[in-house]
């Protein structure tokens, strides 16, 4: 991995940007797949930004296998819908964590869309409960995202879950010297503020193309591309399930702002309560929020909603490639 590469890209991409970043447009991005129910994540999503006010609207790269059907479920909730194709990685007889974790490495698409100068990406199983907007301000030049915990079993593969080290609670194992060099800070994929740039994205896929696939997918291959700019936000802002029984100490429910429904059996819409852990009062707590925001129709997109969500900000028309119109909040012109 050639991290000067991504280095000179991403700086040369800001200082690009600064010049076509002029137009401030700025938008959440999620990721859909298949045909099957991802699509009410999605949806759930788009209304829970709509419930905290967003003044940013959530893009949806759409792979081919989702339908006409789910696609205009998505449009009718205000969403921008862009169809990307997929991306796959080299051929390799690797053992993902989760087998359809192949398919999770379309996501780099996402650097592509350059008419775009900051995103913010959600996964589908994630929730938004207040507003992050002003994560949109983060100094430019860096990726943002918060720290992943390696205690689950979907971990049992690595060093770390071997020797009992996780990053989320540092002090208790200390990494062992004979065992190498302490592993860089590691981010959770689920959530992460990043700048649309093509010199990056071209980056992003040649060097997948010599990258052998590993357990956590596109998940390591981000950690591994943006290992010298990634700088970890607080854990508010994509609260991985597993962390309420791994690392309760550093969890406070109150101040929670985005929750990331990856645990095994968590995904509020599909949820029976079966899997471990999936009968903690918080868990419980925690899939009845999601499930309020799905079901109320008065989050539901209308084009007045949308207006209203940007009261002193100008909306700018831009022109979709698909020869449609979406609106953009830019600020106030000084
Ligand atoms: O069948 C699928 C599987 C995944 N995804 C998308 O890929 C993301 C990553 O997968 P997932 O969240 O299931 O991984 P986890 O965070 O649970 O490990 C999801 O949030 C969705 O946005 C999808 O659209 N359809
Ligand atoms: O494709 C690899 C995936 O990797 C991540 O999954 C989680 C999930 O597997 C948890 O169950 C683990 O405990 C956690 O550590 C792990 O990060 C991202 O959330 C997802 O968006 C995607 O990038
Ligand atoms: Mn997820």
């Amino acid at each position: 991995m050639a991290p000067e590469i991504a280095n000179a890209a991403v700086r040369q991409a800001s200082s690009g940007l600064s010049k076509a970043g002029s137009l401030q447009s700025r938008a959440f991005v999620t990721f859909l797949a298949g045909d099957g129910d991802y699509v009410k994540g999605v949806v759930g999503l788009a209304k829970g930004l709509r419930k905290v006010d967003s003044v940013y609207p959530l893009v949806v790269a759409v792979l081919p296998d989702v339908p006409a059907e789910h696609r205009r479920i998505l449009v009718e909730q205000g969403c921008i819908v862009r169809e990307i194709e997929p991306v796959y990685p080299p051929e390799n007889q690797t053992q993902f964590a989760m087998a359809y974790y192949v398919i999770n490495y379309s996501k780099l698409r996402i650097w592509e869309f350059v008419e775009y100068s900051k995103m913010i990406y959600l996964d589908g199983d994630i929730q938004v409960f207040d507003n992050i907007d002003h994560l949109f301000d983060l100094e430019n030049g860096y990726f943002y995202a918060v720290m992943d915990c390696f205690c689950e079993k979907t971990w049992s593969h690595t060093t770390q879950y071997k020797i009992g080290y996780c990053q989320q609670c540092p002090e208790k194992v200390q990494w062992p010297k004979h065992v190498g060099p302490k592993p860089s800070l590691y981010f959770n994929a689920g959530m992460f503020v990043f700048e649309p740039s093509l010199p990056i994205y071209h980056d992003l896929l040649h060097i997948l193309k010599i990258t052998p696939p590993t357990p956590f997918a596109e998940q390591d291959f981000l950690n591994m591309f943006f290992k010298d700019i990634y700088r970890p936000i607080p854990n508010v802002y994509n609260l991985v399930l597993a962390m309420l029984w791994r690392h309760p100490e550093n969890v406070n429910l109150e101040e929670v702002k985005v929750v990331h429904y990856c645990a095994a059996g968590s995904k509020p819409w599909r949820y029976t309560g079966q899997e471990a852990n999936m009968q903690r009062e918080d868990i419980k707590m925690l899939v009845k929020k999601w499930t309020e925001i799905y079901e109320d129709e008065t989050l539901d997109y209308t084009f007045d909603s949308a207006v209203q969500a940007v009261p002193e900000k100008q909306l700018t028309a831009v022109l979709t490639d698909a020869g449609g119109v979406h609106f953009i909040a830019t600020p106030p012109t000084a």
